[in-house]
């Protein structure tokens, strides 16, 4: 604010010379314009003192008074009136008696002021001037010159000038560059101890040269100062006592002053006006410049937002496609007031309609009774331990009740504690999913179990009995019970391929595979073919003569099938051959060592009823035989039957 004022106050001080400068420099003009007026009034005077020819008319004239040489001198004052403005040209004697005029010869005399004049320019022989009179011979205030006309050095008379100074003198006093309302110029002289305003007044009626005041101070304080001598600019009250500011000089080779004023409420408040208008329109410039960086803030603000709403839509729009795409939606949990809020997608991906929230209870009800608990678990433990979510679980859709599998992925975030509690994830159905993979499951447990499975007996084969020879070896050990094995063989099995076929063969050990299942009554017993026509038997916690038992059994069941074999060890039916052994765990086993390991376990087993299957074989076929010491002796020393 001290600021504006002061640069105000610097502004209008500025004005205030520009102002004194710009009155100073009319005031001058002026001066000029008056000072080469009266110059060249004075060089037209002297013109005519030297003019030898008029003088020469004149001196005839003044011998003959003869009407006919007047005539020359006639033509020569109207000439001069005519030609140069001005208002009368006279001839005059030296005495100042008025002879000729332009219209023929006059009476009368000069007033005195022009006579003292005449005189002068006599005596001196050059131009004189009367300056501004105004008397009874002309009624408008008038300016004189007197040009002096000699024969040799014979003072003939003289030429008396007369110009109207309203025609010619105050019009250039009037000559100013604006349109002010106050502003004037007026020719003033200090006569005696008396200032006469030669020229009229803007303001007052007063006829030009009636106006006199006091030279120590009157009507005008401005024009006392003046002609007292002060110059420059005067500030100070006017003819009409209001303030004004005035300059004055002088006029060369006069005794006048010319004084320029101006009233200083228009100077001023002009300036003021000014100022104001300068600083108004600074500070609507200033406004404007504001106004408009607001605005084109608030453009670029918009331009920016809704760039942004548009990637944002646009983006928006790419996410719902890859929502509906991939059949995921998105949601946040808000853990204060308990609801999801969902997308789209995920609504419904619940069933549930557009866009919206649901509540915790809903959700709740919403889950599949064997998962309820589960979920609620897990759910509220990543709230609490504010860990990720990934869970799948199952849900009634709300929409068609239908059970469908979720996959959701979500993490806590409370983005810097500026927001609530939230949990923000993605939901995807995959129920055809899950129906796939479960669908895949199948076929690959029944792969396996076509891979343990003996495609022409349809009984496990070796790799599904080695297994269970190991598994039920552990558990053993771990029971203390023993583990027996049978090792079986169709007798003479290459005779009945030879005589009755290959497809009769395997329709034969499709039938005594069969005939074996059938007779093993025990869950947990298995009945495997090991290979060729040979096939075995593990029976967990079986001893070594129960399985001898289990072992008779079998033999009886296939002799029960009573499969002709023509070329077979006896009776002309099928039979089969047993080696039984049986190993325990603890140290009690039948047989000797005790394996350390499955492997060792396995091995011995296997080895020892194929020890006892050769003794049986050696002693004649279609029986059973439990392994003992005798078997080992077979080991090392096969019959040749057997080879
Ligand atoms: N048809 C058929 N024959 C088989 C199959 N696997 C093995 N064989 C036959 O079974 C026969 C077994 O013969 P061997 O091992 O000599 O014994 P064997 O003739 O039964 O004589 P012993 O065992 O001493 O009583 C061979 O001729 C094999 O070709 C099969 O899957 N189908």
């Amino acid at each position: 604010m001290l600021g504006a004022r002061s640069v105000y106050q610097e502004r209008e001080l500025r004005y205030r010379h520009v102002i004194e400068g710009g009155l100073g420099a009319i005031n001058q003009l002026q001066v000029k314009s008056v000072d080469s007026w009266r110059q060249r009034r004075m060089g037209e005077a002297a013109a005519v003192t030297d003019d030898g020819l008029l003088a020469a008319a004149m001196a005839r004239w003044r011998r003959t008074r003869a009407p006919a040489d007047a005539v020359p001198l006639r033509e020569r004052l109207r000439s001069l009136v005519e030609h140069l403005q001005y208002t009368g040209a006279y001839l005059v004697d030296p005495q100042g008696q008025l002879l000729l005029g332009p219209d023929g010869p006059l009476k009368g005399a000069m007033p005195a002021a022009e006579r003292d004049a005449l005189r002068a320019a006599l005596a001196l022989a050059q131009p004189g001037v009367i300056g501004l009179q105004r008397d009874g011979m002309f009624a408008f205030p008038y300016f004189g010159l007197l040009a002096p006309l000699f024969e040799g050095a014979q003072p003939l008379g003289a030429v008396w000038l007369v110009v109207d100074a309203r025609t010619t003198l105050y019009p250039l006093l009037a000559t100013w560059p604006n349109g002010s309302q106050t502003a004037e110029s007026l020719l003033v002289e200090r006569r005696g101890e008396e200032v006469v305003f030669l020229s009229p007044l803007r303001h007052r009626d007063d006829a030009p040269l009636t106006l006199r005041m006091p030279a120590g101070g009157g009507v005008d304080a401005t024009v006392a100062l003046a002609t007292a001598g002060s110059r420059g600019t005067l500030y100070g009250t006017d003819y009409r006592g209001e303030r004004v500011l005035a300059t004055a000089s002088a006029v060369p080779g006069t005794t006048w002053l010319l004084i320029s004023k101006i009233d200083e409420a228009e100077a001023f408040t002009e300036a003021q006006r000014r100022e104001w208008l300068a600083l108004a329109l600074a500070a609507s410039l200033a406004l404007l410049l504001l106004g408009g960086s607001v605005v084109l803030w608030r453009w670029r603000a918009w331009r920016r937002e809704r760039a942004l709403k548009q990637r944002l839509e646009q983006h928006m729009r790419w996410l719902e496609t890859a929502q509906r795409a991939a059949s995921v939606g998105y949601f946040v949990y808000d853990a204060e007031r308990r609801v999801f809020l969902m997308s789209t997608m995920a609504s419904a991906i619940f069933g549930l309609p557009g866009e919206g929230e649901m509540g915790l209870r809903q959700w709740i009800d919403m889950l599949h009774p064997d998962d309820r608990e589960e979920m609620l678990r897990v759910h509220g433990e990543a709230m609490a331990q504010r860990s990720a979510l990934r869970v799948q679980y199952r849900v009634r859709r709300a929409s068609d009740a239908h059970e469908r599998w979720m996959e959701v992925h979500a993490e806590y975030g409370d983005a810097q504690g500026r927001e609530r509690p939230r949990m923000t994830g993605t939901v995807q159905d995959i129920t055809e999913r899950r129906q796939a993979e479960e669908q895949l499951e199948r076929y690959r447990t029944a792969l396996e179990a076509q891979v343990r499975v003996d495609p022409l007996t349809q009984l496990a084969n070796r790799l599904a009995l080695d297994e269970h020879v190991a598994f039920e070896w552990e558990r053993a050990r771990r029971a203390g019970s023993p583990l027996a094995l049978l090792m079986i063989d169709v007798d003479r099995f290459k005779a009945f391929n030879d005589h009755y076929g290959h497809m009769a063969g395997d329709r034969c050990l499709q039938n005594v595979g069969q005939a074996l299942l059938t007779a093993m009554g025990r869950a947990g017993d298995v009945v495997a073919r090991y290979g060729g026509e040979e096939f075995a038997v593990l029976l967990p916690g079986a001893s070594g003569e129960q399985a001898w038992l289990v072992a008779e059994r079998l033999r009886e069941a296939v002799r029960g099938l009573a499969v002709e074999h023509a070329r077979g060890s006896g009776d002309g039916i099928v039979t089969i051959s047993v080696g039984v052994s049986s190993i325990q765990p603890a140290g009690r086993e039948a047989t000797t060592g005790v394996p350390r390991s499955g492997v060792d376990a396995a091995h011995a087993l296997f080895r020892q009823a194929d020890a006892a299957l050769y003794r049986a074989k050696q002693c004649g076929r279609d029986q059973s035989v439990l392994y003992g010491p005798e078997c080992e002796m077979v080991l090392h020393d096969p019959p040749d039957s057997l080879l």
